[in-house]
């Protein structure tokens, strides 16, 4: 698959991220987990992302910067006013607002009304809820898809009983990328 090629947007990008790095205080994930997440979506030429959890942003931007060069879109759901409205100022500034819907919402609500269809999901907001989301997502996520979560591996909240619930799944092949703070990686090898 062509990717595209923007060098003055990747430059922008790049330059937010370099001047943002140690300025993340919201919950944000390491930018380990952002590359990690951007080299998924490119590598497997995804467009149709999901997330759960935007905070100030930074997970989107890394997400949002991959779908900038597959022509895909991100929708993200926050719900707390004042992250969400800063996450949109750096949207702009990271030069990646058309890549992004953002929503101030409860995903509680909001997930399981969604249709899709996605072939990215990255859940990230309140733990005890991530067999919830996951639940509502999967019959939206295609086949080849991959769903991912983070905090994963370290005890929290609802984190172990999802990842036992998704480890389970004879469709889903799922592993841990332990290198940050730990992010699940399941891929949908059928329905
Ligand atoms: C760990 S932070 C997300 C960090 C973000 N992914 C990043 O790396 O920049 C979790 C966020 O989920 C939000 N959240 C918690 N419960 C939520 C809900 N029910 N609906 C939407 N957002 C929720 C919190 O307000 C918080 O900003």
């Amino acid at each position: 698959q062509e990717l595209n090629n923007n060098p003055e947007l990747d430059e922008q990008v790049q330059t937010f991220l370099d001047e943002n790095r140690r300025s993340w205080r919201d919950m944000n994930i390491p930018a380990i987990d952002g590359q990690i997440l951007h080299d998924i979506i490119v590598e497997n030429g995804y467009t149709r992302a999901l997330e759960i959890g935007t905070s100030t942003g930074h997970s989107a931007i890394w997400i949002a910067w991959a779908l900038s060069k597959t022509g895909g879109k991100l929708i993200t759901i926050e719900i707390d006013e004042d992250r969400y409205n800063e996450a949109l100022e750096n949207f702009e500034e990271a030069g990646l607002s058309e890549f992004i819907d953002a929503k101030l919402a409860n995903a509680h609500t909001l997930v399981p009304e969604l249709e899709g269809p996605f072939d990215f999901v990255f859940s990230d907001a309140d733990k005890d809820w991530y067999t919830n989301y996951f639940k509502a997502v999967d019959p939206n996520l295609v086949v080849g898809g991959c769903f991912t979560a983070h905090n994963i591996g370290r005890g929290r909240g609802g984190t172990t009983e999802f990842y036992e619930h998704i480890s389970s799944l004879s469709n889903y092949e799922t592993t841990l990328n332990s290198t940050g703070n730990g992010v699940s990686i399941s891929y949908k090898r059928g329905e």
